[in-house]
């Protein structure tokens, strides 16, 4: 989707990537590479960008997301998404991706590094040879043949932790709630109940969690104290997830044989602080945050993200949104038209019935059936919010293009909007189309305070030629507009259409053709609906008592008992000013006209 204010949506990369997802995106889009930026220039440059890029430095937070006036998407090139205010992008409908398996072996890899690392103790021997000494004796290691690895979370990266420590011919224990027991017995890896049950086992122990509530701090001193003394302790995790302080106590006192760190409480670490403190612990093997820092791992979650912003700001859904519900690609290519008729639909209401006493909104409460093959979907959540779109982009501005599926349900709530999706078994109104989906606008409640219209029910039930309700299809993968009101409309949506209720009789289209030419508006098509064969006056109650047409016009009795009115949709060239509208009902003697942009 271009942005409004540029020819090429702008893309922001305030960190180094790998060129071959960038290369991916400079095809179509204005790709700037901007590293070092400080969090204020974050900020002030960020309102142009319609997608940003990053990975684990940068902050994204609430604030820089509330300044982005028109991004659309945060692709974290990476698994953690820690550095990026997810709650806050969801309010604000922008898409949060991740690359969730792109670095899995080479951070798995790295741990695996850093383990043999720490107990042969080849950083020190490394170094102290480099400064001319040749010290055997000094760095004497101990093997992992024969050693228990505890693993704190058996995800993916901790599953291929555990499938190279069986190599290395390794006892391996893990603790994970959540961790699928076939997964764990295919390596095999044990499954322990509790974490003391997992301390006291390890030689060596190895975190492959998120940081989240449960696992923050999760080894203090009392965790690091059920130890065996000289275990030793990996994280290629997450800082914060072990408690500096204890582990530098641990390792000052003996307990620990050492510690192998890749990440830490604060990224870089400030001066003089425990973190720096643990870097510089003889027994501590630490790296800079490297555990996806390989060429194949960079081009993978590269190419991974870059891909799902091009989807994206091509209106599609990405494979891998942190805050956007799971939907299987081929639900997903079966749902797209369907999308865009719905979205086409909620406009149409907004905008035809807009003209009606209290706004379009004055009914809020919607039914969105879904007839045919499209009743079958299951996950109809792009619908819904699609719907929710095409109802308010009409009326609120920017606000209403930022819907998607991210905060849909969000703003509907925040609007009052209510929708009721019903998958119908019912036989369709009409089966000849193999889909079919109505939007029906429910009549205020009976209860409200608010006096009843004459569109509402004359008996108590609501009267169906006075519904507002609007049916669509997908011809050919395009919408198609089905009924419209208690009309047998069939147009497509698109573009400029001026909508006119009138009686069908002869000259009209005459009349309102000269008005039109006299604005210099011109008709591209035309088409008559006529009322629905299907409907009978008054839903079938017999009873001739209507006094409003579906645009809110007077009609007089003889609208009912003799003249047939008709629907006339003519696709015109140019936004209709009001007044031509108003002397379309005035001067060539319509009942209603309405244009609608689509
Ligand atoms: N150092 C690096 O450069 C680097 C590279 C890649 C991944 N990572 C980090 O490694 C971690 C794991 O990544 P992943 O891709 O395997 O994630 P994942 O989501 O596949 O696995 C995480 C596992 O942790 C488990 N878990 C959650 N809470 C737990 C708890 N309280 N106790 C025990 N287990 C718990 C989950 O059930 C899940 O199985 C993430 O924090 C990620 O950001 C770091
Ligand atoms: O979560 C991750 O993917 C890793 O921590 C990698 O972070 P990085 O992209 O900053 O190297």
């Amino acid at each position: 989707m271009p942005s409004l204010t540029h020819s090429r949506p702008k893309v922001l990369v305030p960190e180094k990537l790998s060129p071959d997802g960038l290369a991916l995106l400079r095809t179509t889009l204005d790709v700037q590479e901007r590293k070092g930026l400080s969090p204020e220039e974050l900020l002030e440059i960020i309102p142009s960008y319609d997608a940003l890029l990053v990975r684990s430095e940068t902050k994204v937070t609430a604030t820089v997301l509330q300044a982005a006036k028109q991004l659309k998407v945060v692709a974290r090139a990476g698994v953690g998404v820690d550095n990026v205010d997810v709650g806050a992008a969801t309010k604000l409908g922008i898409v949060v991706v991740n690359s969730p398996s792109g670095n899995i072996g080479a951070a798995a890899e790295h741990t695996i590094a850093l383990m043999m690392s720490m107990a042969r103790k080849i950083p020190e021997a490394c170094s102290s040879l480099k400064d001319g000494k040749w010290e055997r004796s000094k760095f004497v290691g101990v093997e992992v043949k024969g050693k228990v690895l505890g693993i704190i979370g058996l995800g993916k990266v901790g599953l291929t932790v555990a499938r190279i420590a069986k190599g290395l011919g390794m006892t391996v224990n893990a603790l994970d709630p959540y961790a699928s027991p076939a997964a764990a017995a295919s390596v095999p890896v044990t499954l322990v109940s509790s974490l003391p049950e997992l301390l006291a086992s390890a030689d060596f122990l190895t975190i492959h969690t998120p940081l989240i509530a449960s696992t923050r701090g999760m080894i203090s001193d009392a965790e690091l104290a059920l130890m065996k003394p000289g275990a030793r302790i990996l994280n290629v995790a997450r800082g914060g997830t072990i408690d500096e302080a204890a582990l530098l106590a641990a390792l000052d006192s003996g307990h620990l044989a050492g510690a192998a760190i890749d990440v830490f409480t604060s990224e870089p670490p400030e001066q003089d602080s425990i973190a720096t403190k643990l870097i510089a612990h003889p027994r501590a093997v630490v790296t800079p945050h490297l555990g996806a820092s390989t060429v194949e791992a960079q081009e993978n979650v590269s190419v991974d993200v870059c891909e799902q912003v091009l989807e994206i700001l091509k209106g599609s859904l990405p494979r891998s949104a942190v805050n956007a519900p799971i939907i299987l690609p081929e639900e997903y290519q079966k749902l797209q038209p369907f999308v865009h008729l719905v979205e086409k639909i909620g406009s149409l209401y907004t905008q035809h019935y807009a003209s009606l006493p209290g706004g379009s909104m004055a009914r809020n409460t919607f039914d969105l059936v879904y007839h045919g093959e499209v009743a079958s979907i299951g996950n109809t959540k792009p619908l819904f919010a699609a719907l929710i779109k095409g109802l308010l982009a009409p009326i609120s501005g920017e606000e209403g293009f930022n819907i998607n599926i991210v905060n849909a349900e969000l703003v509907a709530r925040e609007r009052g909007i209510f929708v009721s999706e019903q998958h119908s078994r019912d036989p369709q109104e009409d089966s000849s189309y193999s889909s079919l989906i109505t939007l029906i606008a429910r009549p205020p409640s009976r209860a409200s305070s608010r006096a009843p219209d004459a569109s509402d029910s004359s008996n108590g039930a609501p009267q169906l030629q006075h519904q507002r309700i609007i049916s669509g299809t997908c011809r050919g993968g395009q919408p198609l507009i089905t009924r419209l009101g208690r009309f047998e409309a069939t147009f497509e949506p698109e573009g400029t259409l001026l909508i006119c209720e009138n009686y069908d009789s002869p000259g009209k289209i005459g009349v309102v053709g000269s008005i039109l030419g006299r604005e210099g508006v011109n008709i591209n098509f035309m088409t008559v609906a006529p009322v629905s064969s299907k409907l009978t006056t008054n839903g079938g109650t017999g009873e001739a008592k209507l006094t409003k047409s579906d645009s809110g016009v007077v009609l007089s009795d003889d609208s009912i008992l003799g003249k047939k009115e008709a629907l006339m949709i003519l696709g015109v060239d140019r936004v209709i000013p009001l007044q031509t509208t108003t002397d379309l009902v005035k001067e060539g003697g319509v009942l209603s006209a309405c244009a609608v942009t689509l």
